[in-house]
């Protein structure tokens, strides 16, 4: 395990890079921490520089990590394979970089959308195409803005995988002093909470876009975290996941961030923007925009019931005015609160 490849350069990949490096400092053991990044530029600037300028401005990345443009390089005898590249288009790379991979590499999932068209989660995607068993796929998810990680603010996170030993030595290998992950044997429940939440965000941002306030949010956060407990049940994920870091604690810091590309993303189309305006102001992954179709579409499977992401698919798809979205929100049949 003493390189590890993080295959994208991104806001959230050089971050859990600086992460894997500070643990290592701290922890006094030598890694090899190499980044692939798309553009060379980018991975000359972070190797002789130590720093992505463009996503995480100065803040200096520690002297064990690298980065190539070269994936093949990058994944040479890699004990360890960190993916963190935008969900929809992790299937077609995972085929570029199939004979690169170590036969025995542990592979973490950063990424928190669903692939569309599959309605996939990213675990499976990895499994489907490198033919790796559960026990060897992590998934790494919690309340983790990748700027204030950048920044070194104390913060925690869930590991999950099927063989919880597996999560414990990965889990050992991300602890910083700022970053402090617990480990999960529910993957499905875990994977679930990053998605979802994000689709919640931008119902949120809506709300907020429109100038709603704080009872609003707090009543779309809540029905929020009962449709996505809802959805991980019927996955087979558990319930005590979704009142957990990856569940709640996720889902509170998403929806309360400016930092949050989802949340923004959700803001600007409640101030009236359309939908390409949104995507063109965006320059980072807001996987909620692309993901809310196959959440739905997932749930109607499993005969979920999933109101307040049927609401953002609905404007998403330019089906719902985003006035008209606050009202329908609570326009359901009286029922009681308790389960989900
Ligand atoms: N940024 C965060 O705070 C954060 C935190 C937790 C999880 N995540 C998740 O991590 C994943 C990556 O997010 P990010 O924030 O690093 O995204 P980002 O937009 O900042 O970076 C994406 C990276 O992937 C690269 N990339 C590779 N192939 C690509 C392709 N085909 N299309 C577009 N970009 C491609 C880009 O060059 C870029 O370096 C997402 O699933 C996101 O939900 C992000
Ligand atoms: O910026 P977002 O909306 O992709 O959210 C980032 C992280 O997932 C928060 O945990």
């Amino acid at each position: 395990m003493n390189r590890i490849a993080v295959m994208g350069a991104g806001s959230w990949g050089t971050t859990f890079a600086k992460v894997l490096g500070d643990a290592a400092r701290a922890s006094g053991v030598e890694r090899d921490i190499v980044l692939w990044a798309r553009r060379a530029e980018a991975a000359q600037e972070i190797t002789r520089e130590h720093r992505n300028s463009r996503y995480l401005q100065d803040t200096p990345l520690p002297d064990s990590v690298r980065a190539t443009d070269s994936a093949v390089e990058a994944l040479a005898e890699a004990g360890v394979v960190v993916l963190a590249v935008p969900a929809q288009s992790l299937r077609e790379q995972l085929r570029d970089w199939k004979d690169a991979v170590s036969p025995d590499a542990l592979v973490v999932s950063l990424m928190k959308g669903l692939e569309r068209g599959t309605d996939d989660r990213m675990s499976q995607v990895i499994a489907q195409e490198w033919g790796i068993p559960a026990q060897r796929i992590l998934v790494l998810s919690g309340p983790n803005l990748a700027l204030e990680i950048a920044r070194e603010e104390p913060t925690a996170s869930v590991v999950a995988c099927e063989d919880e030993t597996v999560a414990q030595q990965v889990a050992e290998l991300c602890t910083a002093p700022y970053f402090r992950p617990y480990t999960s044997s529910d993957v499905v429940g875990v994977e679930i909470g990053g998605i979802v939440k994000n689709v919640i965000a931008l119902a949120v941002g809506i709300c907020e876009g429109r100038d709603m306030g704080d009872n609003t949010k707090a009543s779309v956060i809540t029905r929020g975290l009962a449709e996505t407990t809802r959805l991980a049940l019927a996955l087979g994920g558990e319930a005590h996941t979704m009142a957990g870091l990856a569940g709640l604690g996720d889902l509170v810091a998403t929806c309360a961030s400016p930092l949050s590309r989802n949340h923004t993303a959700g803001k600007l189309l409640g101030q009236g923007l359309t939908m390409p305006q949104v995507v063109e102001r965006m320059t980072q992954t807001a996987e909620g925009v692309k993901s809310a179709d196959a959440v739905h579409e997932l749930a109607a499977r499993h005969g979920v019931e999933m109101p307040i992401t049927a609401a953002v698919v609905a404007v998403l798809a330019g089906r719902l005015a985003v006035e008209d979205l606050g009202p329908l929100l609570l326009n359901r049949s009286l029922k009681s609160e308790d389960g989900y």
